[in-house]
């Protein structure tokens, strides 16, 4: 029945106008699945390796098509999975590209949910999954890789953990951006959006934390439950490596005077998640921090650990960290993504089921968020991409996938 009896490959766009792969999956009995691959700006340098969209299209078809068409059944992902690595024959898709593999592993498993006439998430977690919501992470002002002239820390986000429902959460994300909107004009500061959607304003770090403290405290009186505040620093693109010094427009930071900066923020914002504070080769460095503060706040692994499980190991060894961001595409397939999922969850781990700065409309993380009962997603606010994930998880909710 979920015999795989076709696979199209095609170029779209993705929310920054580049072009990106999408995979069309049909099963024996008409089943159909279709996704399509995000795209990083701030890559981790140990991610999986996408290809231009039309290399990865081609090798795709040549080496993957004919090892899953009429071979493969689409219900059964991890035999979908292997076939794409075996298909790939190096161990981080530079044969196929991670973008073309985890087009097909989503679309495969699209493929299969639609077969079983069931919704995508209760397919990849099964009947006996849990009833748990993932806390959305909502980006409202940054800079980085994501925004010229803007911050330099990448992302500042809204966690509102004390959320009752998805919707809850969802909306509030979403108050906390028109607040900080409000703030930046009663400031005078003019500005447009960054790759993901959050303000992207010509203001230092110090002031953006004034701006996104206020704006969650005052969404937080209004919505009456409790909103927290997080950072993606994204450490690597701040890191010299030659100079070993982390580089912010007003001054450098050795890497003690980094752990100590983001100690001293995790104080005096009460910040509920940092992801990222540190360079992606330095476990040293994010261990001595979590040492410090992993305690009060959850220390997550992006760049360091890729969604990859030998770099997770390696970080539960030396207790770099308490928390895992998850991109499908930074290892190229929904079965590693589920095994970093499952490590980190055994060793005491959160995982944060993210989407990429580059998107396209297709909401398979949604699903595998609450899939696996990951505690977080990070998916922007809003802006149509990253809104097709929110509304999917308040579908989801509402039981109306
Ligand atoms: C979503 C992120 O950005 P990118 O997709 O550019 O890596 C991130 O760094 O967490
Ligand atoms: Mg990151």
């Amino acid at each position: 029945m979920t015999l795989i009896t076709d696979i199209r490959l095609r170029r779209i766009l993705d929310s920054r106008g580049n072009p990106t792969v999408e995979a069309d999956v049909v099963t024996e009995s008409g089943g159909f699945g279709r996704a399509a691959a995000p795209s990083g700006a701030s890559t981790g340098e140990y991610e999986a390796v996408e290809r231009p969209p039309s290399e990865a299209i081609a090798a795709a078809r040549e080496h993957a098509v004919p090892r899953l068409v009429g071979e493969v059944y689409a219900g059964n992902q991890r035999d979908v999975d292997a076939a794409l690595h075996a298909a790939d024959g190096t161990d981080d898709f530079s044969e196929i590209g991670a973008n073309s593999a985890v087009a097909i592993s989503m679309a495969a498993a699209k493929a299969g949910a639609d077969v079983l006439g069931a919704p995508l998430f209760q397919h990849l977690g099964g009947t006996f999954r849990g009833d748990g919501f993932p806390i959305p992470l909502g980006n409202v002002v940054g800079g980085g890789e994501h925004a010229a002239d803007a911050t330099d820390i990448q992302e500042f986000l809204a966690a509102p953990v004390g959320a009752p429902s998805i919707a809850d959460a969802v909306f509030a994300n979403a108050a906390v951006h028109a607040a900080v909107a409000d703030l930046l004009e009663e400031r005078d500061v003019p500005c447009g959006k960054g790759d993901e959607g959050a303000w992207a304003p010509s203001i230092d770090d110090g002031e953006a934390f004034e701006i996104v403290a206020e704006a969650v405290s005052m969404v937080q009186g209004e919505v009456g439950f409790n909103i927290g505040f997080g950072l993606d620093v994204a450490g690597a693109e701040l890191y010299d490596s030659d100079s070993e010094t982390y580089e912010y427009s007003d001054r450098s930071r050795d890497t003690d005077e980094q752990i100590a900066y983001i100690a001293d923020l995790v104080e005096e914002y009460d910040l509920v998640y940092v992801e990222d504070p540190l360079d992606e080769d330095d476990y040293d460095a994010f261990a001595d921090l979590t040492d410090e503060v992993g305690d009060q706040t959850l220390i997550c692994g992006d760049d360091l650990f890729v969604t990859n499980t030998d770099r997770l190991v390696n970080g539960i060894d030396r207790g770099a960290a308490n928390s895992i961001l998850i991109k499908p595409n930074q290892i190229g397939t929904l079965s590693d993504a589920f095994d970093a999922i499952e490590l980190a969850t055994e060793n005491g781990y959160d995982s944060v089921v993210s989407h990429r700065s580059g998107e396209t409309e297709d909401a398979t993380i949604a699903h595998l968020a609450v899939a696996t009962d990951a505690p977080f997603i990070k998916t922007g606010a809003v802006g149509g991409e990253r809104t097709a994930k929110l509304n999917e998880l308040i579908r989801i909710a509402d039981d109306a996938t």
